[in-house]
C-alpha cells in the first residue's frame, strides 16, 4: 500500500462493529480498520494522534503476543499499524457515511489521528485458489461464550444452568436491542455434536442478530436487517448458494429444494468448524472435553431426548476448541474477579507508580503473556495473584467476543485444505478476528451488567401468574418505555 498515494475512491465501506469501522480495497485483498468514538465526545477528550497510534499498536501487540500464541498461528492475522494522510481519512469518512447502518451511527469514525490498522481481507481467498468462476463465500460467526461458569464464587444458581447468551437475550429484547429472541445457543455450537451444531447454525440463519454474516465475493449478502423488525431473506440466500451445491437442487423430489441447499451449507460450516484436529495413533481425532462445566444449557431449544450421547468434545486443534480453551481462562467468573479487581485498585491507590510494572494498560508483550500463563492457582492474598487473574479474565473476555470467519470456494481435486466432504469439493480458510484487549476499567461495568442480566432473566422467566403480576408489569412498562 503506497501511503502517499491513498485515494478514497479505491476503498469502499465493508462493515463495522461497536469500536471500529472497516473499509475494503476495490482491487487488493486488504481492509483498513479505523477506530470510532462516541459522537458526543468533545474535541479535547479525544485521543491525540500519538495516543491513537499507541492504542492501535497495543491492539496489534495484544493480537501478536497474547492471542496468537493462545489461539494458534494459523487462525490469527494481527495486521500492521499504518499512518494515513488526514485528507484521505476525511474524504473516506464522508464517502462511507451513507452506507453505515443507523444503529451504528451513535459513533463517528476517527478522522483526527490518521492511524489505522491494515489487515488481509478475510472474506476473500488469496488469488491462487480462485480457479473457478464462483466467488468465495465467507461465513462470519460471533459465537460468544460457549460454557457454563463453574466458579465457586457464583451466587445465582441459574448461572450454572442457563448460559449467558440465552439469559442476555431476554435483557436485549426488553431494552429494544433486538425485536425477536434468538434460539441460537453457543453451548450447542461448541458441543462438538454434529446434531447440536446443526441446530445452532440453523437458528443463527433464522435470527442472525450480530452473530452471523455471510459474504459472497467480499460483498455482504446476508445479515440482520438494519430495520430489526424485518427478518433476513433465506430464499435470497438460497439463490446465492445454489451454484455452490448444484447436486442438492435435485434432492427432496423437487419439494423444498432450498432446504437441501441450506442443509448442505450448514454441513460445510460444521465440517470447517470441526476441522484442523490432529490424529493420534488410533487415527481418531483427539478431543477436548469440558469436564468442569455442564455441557448443556437449559434454555437451548435442542430436544433433550436427543442428548443421549452427551457432550462429544471438540477436535483438539479445531477453531472452536481453541476459542473455548481461552474463554475458559475465566474460571472465577466476574463474581470472583470483581473482589480481585478491587484489591488491585486499592493497591494502585496506595502505589500509583506500580500501574506500569503490573502492566495494567499494557504493553502487551511476552512478559504480560507470562503473567497470564503462570498465574498461581491458589490465592495467596497478593496483588500479583489478583493482577494475574484479572489479566486472565480480560483475555477470556476477548475470546468471548471474537468472531470466526470461514471462507470457502469450489476447488480443483489437488488443492490443499479441502473440506472432508464427499461433495462438493471446497477449498477453505478459517480465521479469528476482533481480538482487541478489553479494558481493565470495564470490570465494574461487567459486574453490574452480569447482575442486571441475571436479575432480568429471573424476573422474566420465573414471573408469577398474570393475575398477581399487575403491579410488577406496570413497573416493567415504566422501566422499558421511558417517556
Ligand atoms: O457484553 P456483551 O456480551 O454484550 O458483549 C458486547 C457486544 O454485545 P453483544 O452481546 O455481542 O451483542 C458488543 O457487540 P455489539 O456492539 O452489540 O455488536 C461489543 O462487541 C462489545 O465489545 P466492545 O465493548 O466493543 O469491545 C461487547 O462487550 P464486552 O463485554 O465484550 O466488552
Ligand atoms: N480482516 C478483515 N477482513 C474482512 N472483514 C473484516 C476484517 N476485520 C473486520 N471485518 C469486518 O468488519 C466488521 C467489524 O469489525 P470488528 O468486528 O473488528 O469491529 P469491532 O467494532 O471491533 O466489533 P465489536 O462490536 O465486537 O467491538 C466485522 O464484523 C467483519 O465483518
Amino acid at each position: 500500500m503506497e501511503l502517499d498515494k491513498m485515494d478514497e475512491n479505491d476503498w469502499k465501506y465493508h462493515g463495522e462493529g461497536n469500536k471500529s469501522l472497516v473499509v475494503s480495497h476495490l482491487q487488493h485483498c486488504q481492509v483498513l480498520r479505523l477506530l470510532k468514538f462516541p459522537s458526543e465526545d468533545s474535541a479535547h477528550t479525544r485521543q491525540t494522534a500519538e495516543q491513537a497510534f499507541r492504542h492501535i499498536l497495543n491492539i496489534v501487540d495484544y493480537s501478536k503476543y497474547v492471542m496468537k500464541p493462545l489461539l494458534g498461528e494459523k487462525y490469527v492475522h494481527s495486521g500492521e499499524v499504518v499512518k494515513l494522510p488526514l485528507d484521505f481519512v476525511r474524504q473516506l469518512s464522508l464517502k462511507v457515511q451513507q452506507e453505515r447502518p443507523e444503529l451504528r451511527c451513535d459513533k463517528v469514525m476517527d478522522t483526527f489521528s490518521g492511524c489505522g490498522l491494515c489487515l488481509p481481507n478475510l472474506t476473500q481467498l488469496p488469488l491462487h485458489h480462485l480457479r473457478d468462476h464462483r466467488p468465495p463465500i465467507c461465513v462470519e460467526i460471533k459465537p460468544k461464550c460457549g460454557f457454563l461458569p463453574f466458579s465457586r464464587h457464583i451466587t445465582k444458581e441459574c448461572k450454572r444452568k442457563v448460559c449467558r447468551f440465552c439469559m442476555h437475550q431476554h435483557y436485549k429484547l426488553a431494552n429494544g436491542k433486538w425485536k425477536r429472541l434468538s434460539r441460537y445457543c453457543p453451548l450447542d455450537l461448541f458441543s462438538g455434536s454434529k446434531q447440536r451444531m446443526y441446530v445452532a447454525l440453523k437458528n443463527l440463519l433464522e435470527e442472525p442478530q450480530n452473530n452471523l454474516k455471510i459474504f459472497k465475493g467480499g460483498e455482504l449478502i446476508f445479515s440482520c436487517k438494519d430495520d430489526a423488525k424485518q427478518q433476513p431473506d433465506l430464499n435470497d440466500l438460497v439463490q446465492h448458494l445454489r451454484p455452490y451445491f448444484p447436486h442438492s437442487n435435485g434432492l427432496y423430489n423437487g419439494h423444498q429444494p432450498g432446504k437441501a441447499v441450506l442443509n448442505e451449507f450448514i454441513q460445510v460450516i460444521c465440517s470447517a468448524l470441526l476441522s484442523g484436529g490432529d490424529s493420534n495413533r488410533s487415527g481418531e481425532s483427539r478431543k477436548v472435553h469440558l469436564s468442569e462445566s455442564r455441557p448443556l444449557c437449559e434454555a437451548s431449544p435442542f430436544p433433550r431426548d436427543l442428548l443421549r450421547n452427551g457432550n462429544q468434545g471438540l477436535p483438539k486443534d479445531s477453531v472452536l476448541a481453541k476459542i473455548l480453551q481461552v474463554q475458559m481462562l475465566d474460571n472465577l467468573d466476574i463474581e470472583g474477579i470483581y473482589p480481585l479487581y478491587k484489591r488491585v485498585e486499592q493497591y494502585l491507590e496506595e502505589f500509583p507508580k506500580e500501574r506500569n510494572r503490573l502492566q495494567i494498560d499494557g504493553p502487551y508483550n511476552e512478559s504480560f503473556m507470562d503473567t497470564v500463563k503462570n498465574c498461581p492457582v491458589e490465592d495467596d492474598g497478593s496483588v500479583e495473584y489478583a493482577v494475574g487473574k484479572v489479566h486472565q479474565y480480560r483475555v477470556a473476555m476477548t475470546a468471548k467476543d471474537c468472531s470466526i470467519m470461514i471462507t470457502f470456494a469450489p476447488c480443483e481435486e489437488d488443492e490443499e485444505h479441502q473440506l472432508n466432504l464427499e461433495k462438493p469439493r471446497l477449498t477453505y480458510s478459517i480465521s479469528i478476528l476482533d481480538l482487541d484487549p478489553k479494558p481493565y476499567e470495564g470490570i465494574p461495568h461487567q459486574h453490574k451488567l452480569d447482575t442486571k442480566i441475571v436479575n432480568y432473566y429471573l424476573r422474566s422467566t420465573q414471573a408469577p401468574p398474570p393475575s398477581s403480576l399487575y403491579k410488577e408489569r406496570q413497573e416493567c412498562t415504566l422501566l422499558f418505555h421511558a417517556v
